[in-house]
C-alpha cells in the first residue's frame, strides 16, 4: 500500500520549491521597499494556488492574499510584474522531478486572468470539515524585507486536522551551528509519517526529531517583532525555568522548523494586546511539523490549536511549542507568569 497523501506531498513540495525560487529572485531583482514584499506575496500565492488547482481542482484554499488591489486600475504596474514573475516560476526548468501534468514546466504559462483568479482562490473561509489548503506565500514579511528569515508555507487540513505541512526557508542555514554548509531548506511533515528536512532543491531528505533538553541547553525561539509576541513575558517565563541562554529571535515559521530539528528548545508566542487573532496559515504547517518531530503544540492553557474555526485560530491564547519533555515545564511556567500578571493587575 502506498503512503497516504503521496501525490499531495509531492505537489506541495514542488509548489513550495518554485515559490522559494520566485521569492529569492524577487528579493534579488527589486528595490527593497514595501512593494517588494507585496509583489513576492501575490506572485508566490499565484504560483502555489495554480499548481494546487491543477492537481486538486476540487480543493478549497485559505490564502493570505486576494487580488482586489491588483484588479484595480492603480494596480496595473504591479500586476504586470507579478504575472511575469509568476509565469517565470511556473515554467522555469528547475531540473528536478516536477511534473508538467501539475502545471509546471514548458508551455504552462498562465494568462493574467488565470493568475488573478488563482490568487483569489485563496478566499475560502475555512471551517470544521472537509479538505482545504492554507497558503502563506511569504510568512515573516518583515524578515524578508530585511534579508533575514522568511518562509513559504503550505498545509493541507482535513476535518480540522493538519495532515501535511511544507515550509520553505530560503535564507535558513542548513544547520545553525555550521554556517559554512550554506542556506536554503524545505521542511516536510505528513501526519503519522514523520518530519524531514530537504535541500531547497528538494533532495537529501533527513528525518527530524526533537532531542531531549535540559535547562542548560534550553532557550526560547521567539519573534523578532515585539508587536507579534511579548518579549517581556518570555523573559519572565525563562527566568522561572532557570534558562540562562538568550532567546533566538527569528521571523516566520522558520521558528517551528528550527525547533523540529533541535535548535532552541521551545517556541513561545504570547499576545501583546487584545484583539489580534492568529491566522491558521501562520501555524498549521508548523504545528504538524513539530508534532511529527515528536513535539507538542498547544495554546497557553494547554489546549490544542483549533484549525476548524475558520481563517483564524479564534480567541488568542498564544502558542507553546516544545519537545515532549520540555512542554509540560514551559506550560507550567507560562501559567505561573500569567497568574503573576493577573495578581499585579488586581493590586
Ligand atoms: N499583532 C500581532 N500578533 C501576532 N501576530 C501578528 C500580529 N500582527 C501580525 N502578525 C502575524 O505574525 C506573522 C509573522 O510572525 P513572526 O512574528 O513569527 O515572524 C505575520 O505573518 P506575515 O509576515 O505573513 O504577515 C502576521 O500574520
Ligand atoms: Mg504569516
Amino acid at each position: 500500500m502506498s503512503l497516504p497523501y503521496t501525490t499531495e506531498k509531492q505537489v506541495a513540495v514542488a509548489a513550495v520549491r518554485r515559490a522559494c525560487v520566485l521569492t529569492n529572485s524577487v528579493f534579488n531583482k527589486l528595490v527593497k521597499n514595501e512593494t517588494l514584499t507585496k509583489v513576492g506575496d501575490y506572485a508566490a500565492q499565484a504560483v502555489i494556488s495554480s499548481i494546487l488547482h491543477r492537481a486538486f481542482p476540487e480543493d478549497p484554499i485559505v490564502g493570505e492574499e486576494d487580488a482586489a488591489d491588483l484588479r484595480a486600475e492603480s494596480g496595473t504596474g504591479m500586476r504586470e510584474r507579478i504575472i511575469e514573475l509568476a509565469n517565470e516560476a511556473l515554467v522555469g526548468e528547475l531540473g528536478l522531478d516536477d511534473n508538467v501534468e501539475w502545471g509546471m514546466g514548458p508551455g504552462q504559462e498562465k494568462t493574467t486572468e488565470e493568475l488573478l483568479d488563482a490568487i483569489d482562490r485563496g478566499n475560502y473561509p475555512g471551517g470544521p470539515s472537509g479538505r482545504m489548503w492554507t497558503i502563506d506565500p511569504i510568512d515573516g514579511t518583515k524578515g524578508f524585507l530585511r534579508g533575514e528569515q522568511y518562509a513559504v508555507c503550505l498545509s493541507l487540513i482535513v476535518d480540522a486536522q493538519v495532515e501535511i505541512g511544507v515550509i520553505g526557508c530560503p535564507n535558513l542555514p542548513v544547520d545553525l551551528s555550521k554556517p559554512e554548509q550554506g542556506t536554503g531548506c524545505i521542511f516536510v511533515a505528513v501526519r503519522g509519517h514523520g518530519a524531514e528536512q530537504l535541500t531547497l532543491s528538494g533532495a537529501s531528505p533527513e528525518p527530524l526529531s526533537i532531542p531531549a533538553s535540559t535547562s542548560e541547553n534550553l532557550n526560547f525561539l521567539e519573534s523578532v517583532e515585539a508587536a507579534h509576541s511579548s518579549h517581556s513575558f518570555n523573559d519572565r517565563v525563562s527566568a522561572l525555568l532557570g534558562i540562562t541562554r538568550p532567546p533566538i529571535r527569528m521571523d516566520s515559521q522558520a521558528k517551528y522548523c528550527c525547533l523540529a530539528r533541535g535548535e532552541g528548545g521551545a517556541y513561545l508566542r504570547m499576545p501583546t494586546g487584545v484583539g489580534y487573532r492568529e491566522k491558521i496559515w501562520d501555524h498549521a504547517p508548523g504545528q504538524v511539523l513539530v508534532e511529527e518531530a515528536g513535539g507538542i503544540v498547544t495554546d497557553s492553557r494547554g489546549q490544542p490549536l483549533n484549525f476548524g474555526l475558520g481563517r483564524t485560530l479564534g480567541e488568542n491564547f498564544g502558542v507553546i511549542a516544545a519537545g515532549k519533555d520540555v512542554h509540560p515545564r514551559v506550560l507550567e511556567a507560562v501559567q505561573k507568569a500569567l497568574s503573576e500578571e493577573k495578581e499585579k493587575a488586581r493590586v
